[in-house]
């Protein structure tokens, strides 16, 4: 990647204005800390190379391509690049800071959480999509292939921005040497990913129908509050019989019949985790489908959703 092409057009923003800085977390590759901007008066987050760790060329330039990236890929729903800080001891992608944290928090602590109403849900699962039907759409399409609810980031009001810590050595790895992701024993979480990126014989192309099929999960995940097949104790279970075509149970047990417009929402998700990746939908489709259910809901109905979410937070924290 070339720095002046890149600079040229995205803020180089000096070391000694990113000050208070508070570690967040960390992988093989990279860590994630919290800063403030010191002249732009706003708390921002910095992916940047370990920084014990020689910074290497090929760490650099992995750096450097995630900053190309995201600066190609502005949108609402994905993670805004704000600059890169390039100086020799120090190198690393200055973003926004999404103060209310991950989707996997709002789903899963329930003491700080005890209530997410649907409306909020629901256009949580919508702007997911609007921000991968976003990245589908590049040209050439950038494919995410690492959706989970870790990376759904949420802003102040709780809105959705994609996201991708992507901070283990594999997966730089394997954005350096364009091969496929490394088994998910490697740290990466197996929930999401779809069973032909299980098959040993892969000569998988480059799938568009990967993020899909994790989308579909994400949606199971959003619906119930519950972790996918939260049973079982390896990952090589959930590979072997999601292999056999066990998928996360729909049933009301899970999936509440409270849910407004469930039907379709249940439809969407079997038909994005099935094993046929041909058969899965575009997000384009899973958008054409969702938007009529989201005008359903008044824009009262989803602020006093984020009210309410913003009350418990308060109130526990
Ligand atoms: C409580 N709040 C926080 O803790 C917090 C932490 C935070 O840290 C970061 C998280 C992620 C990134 N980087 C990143 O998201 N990059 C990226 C790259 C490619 C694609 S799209 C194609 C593909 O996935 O390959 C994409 F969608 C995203 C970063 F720089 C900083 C940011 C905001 N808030």
């Amino acid at each position: 990647v070339n720095i002046c092409s890149l600079t040229s057009t995205l803020p180089v923003i000096p070391y000694r204005k990113l000050t208070d800085l508070h570690y967040i977390s960390k992988g093989g590759f990279g860590t994630v800390f919290r800063a403030q901007h010191s002249d732009w008066r706003t708390t921002v987050a910095i992916k940047c190379l370990k920084l014990d760790s020689p910074v290497g060329e090929r760490e650099r330039n992995c750096l450097l391509k995630e900053a190309e990236v995201l600066h190609k890929a502005r949108f609402n729903y994905i993670i805004q690049i704000f600059g890169v800080c390039n100086e020799p001891e120090f190198f690393c992608i200055v973003t926004e800071f999404m103060t209310n944290g991950s989707l996997d928090e709002l789903l899963h602590e329930k003491d700080m959480y005890p209530v997410v109403a649907w409306p909020l849900r629901l256009r949580i699962l919508y702007e997911i999509a609007l921000g991968v039907n976003f990245l589908h759409n590049m040209s050439p399409p950038l494919l995410h292939h690492d959706l989970k609810t870790q990376n759904i980031l949420l802003d102040g009001e709780y809105h959705v921005k994609i996201a991708d810590f992507g901070l283990s050595k594999w997966r730089q790895l394997s954005i350096t040497k364009g091969s496929g992701s490394k088994p998910a024993e490697m740290g990466g979480t197996v929930i999401y990913m779809p069973p032909e990126e299980f098959e040993p014989s892969k000569n998988r192309r480059a799938d568009v129908k990967y993020d899909v099929y994790s989308y579909a999960i994400i949606m199971w995940e959003v619906l119930s509050r519950r972790i996918p097949y939260e049973d079982a104790t390896y990952p090589m279970q959930i590979m072997f019989s999601v292999l056999r075509g066990s998928r996360p149970d729909t049933g009301p047990d899970n999936l509440p019949t409270d849910i407004p417009g469930r039907e379709t929402l249940i439809n969407i998700m079997t038909c994005g985790w099935t094993t046929n990746p041909d058969e899965r939908p575009s997000f384009l489709h899973c958008l054409i489908e969702l938007e009529p259910m989201l005008r359903k809901f008044d824009e009262i109905d989803v602020l006093e959703a984020v009210l309410e979410v913003k009350r418990s937070k308060y109130m526990r924290s």
